[in-house]
């Protein structure tokens, strides 16, 4: 049998990395060989198993860089990123980076990384969710050119701890579908006030933020007498975490580049 995959998880004691954790020490090919976090938690030095609820695994959790990790699993914050990547860069690892909400200049870094180590970037590691993307460029083409026009809405719904709106998965929606709608669509986030009508290049975004939903996507096609709305949505986080180990295994072996979801889930 080959070595397991040693991955590190950066965000450890978030939401998600003690997800990732917990899902990467019941895989027999994976080993956590480190649970990263900033140098003012609370819990640093707390064992990262424990924290996750499946008992010690031997691994605390620290705000040093390890040098033993193949692939760096990333869910934290927006102003964590820089680092991560440049770590990554200087110790020759690869990255699946998950985290939502970057600058322009950050995903500018992140692409430079990208020539010098392997990344796999997407705002939702979600097979269902990644699919759902696909139908929704489809449904695009099919109805675009319908008499009366298509009218394109984003409705997402998360967790009322989230921290950036839209979701990252909503934006990602609108990209794709925007690619088939044409050049000249404009992304509306939300109306208020006297908006006028509604005009038939524009696709428009709802972020609800409501208790303890983990993710959920409503695209909505609206025409003259009918619609369709194509729902996606997470009734825990695993499907994400489950899919950045997928992200981090499909990384063993492959050459410096970017890469997403649909490269991982050969879509
Ligand atoms: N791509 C995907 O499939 C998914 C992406 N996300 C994104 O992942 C991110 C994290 O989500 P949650 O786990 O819900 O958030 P969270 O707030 O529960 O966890 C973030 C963690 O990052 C840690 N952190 C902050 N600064 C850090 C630093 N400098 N170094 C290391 N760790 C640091 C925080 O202490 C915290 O534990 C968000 O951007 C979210 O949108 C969430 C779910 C799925
Ligand atoms: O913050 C979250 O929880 C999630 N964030 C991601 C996003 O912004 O798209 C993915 C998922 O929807 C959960």
């Amino acid at each position: 049998m080959s070595a397991p995959l040693r991955i590190a998880v950066h965000g450890a004691a978030g939401r998600m990395g003690r997800r990732v954790i917990a899902l990467a020490t019941a895989d027999k090919k994976i080993e956590v060989v480190a649970a990263i976090e900033h140098d003012q938690h609370n819990l640093l030095g707390t064992d990262a198993g424990e924290l996750a609820g499946i008992g010690a695994i031997d691994v605390p959790l620290s705000s040093k860089w390890p040098s033993d990790a193949d692939v760096v699993i990333d869910f934290s914050l927006p102003e964590a990123i820089d680092r991560c990547i440049d770590k990554c860069v200087s110790h020759n690892t690869s990255l699946v980076l998950a985290t939502t909400g970057m600058t322009d200049e950050q995903v500018e870094r992140l692409r430079d990384a990208a020539d010098k180590i392997p990344v796999v970037w997407a705002p939702s590691m979600s097979l269902a969710v990644n699919l759902s993307m696909k139908v929704a460029q489809q449904i695009t083409e099919k109805l675009m050119s319908v008499p009366g026009g298509l009218d394109v809405e984003i409705i997402e719904r998360h967790h009322r701890f989230k921290a950036d709106a839209p979701s990252g998965t909503a934006l990602k929606f609108g990209d794709m579908i925007a690619e088939k709608l044409g050049d000249d669509t404009k992304h509306v986030h939300g109306r208020e006030g006297h908006t006028g009508k509604r005009t038939q290049n524009e696709i428009g975004y709802h972020a609800v933020r409501v208790g303890d939903n983990p993710g959920e996507h409503t695209i909505v096609f609206g025409m003259l007498g009918e619609r369709i709305e194509l729902n996606v949505a997470a009734s825990n986080r695993d499907c994400y975490a489950g899919g950045s180990l997928a992200a981090a295994k499909w990384l063993s072996g492959r050459s410096a580049g970017m890469y997403d979801m649909f490269d991982v889930l050969e879509m």
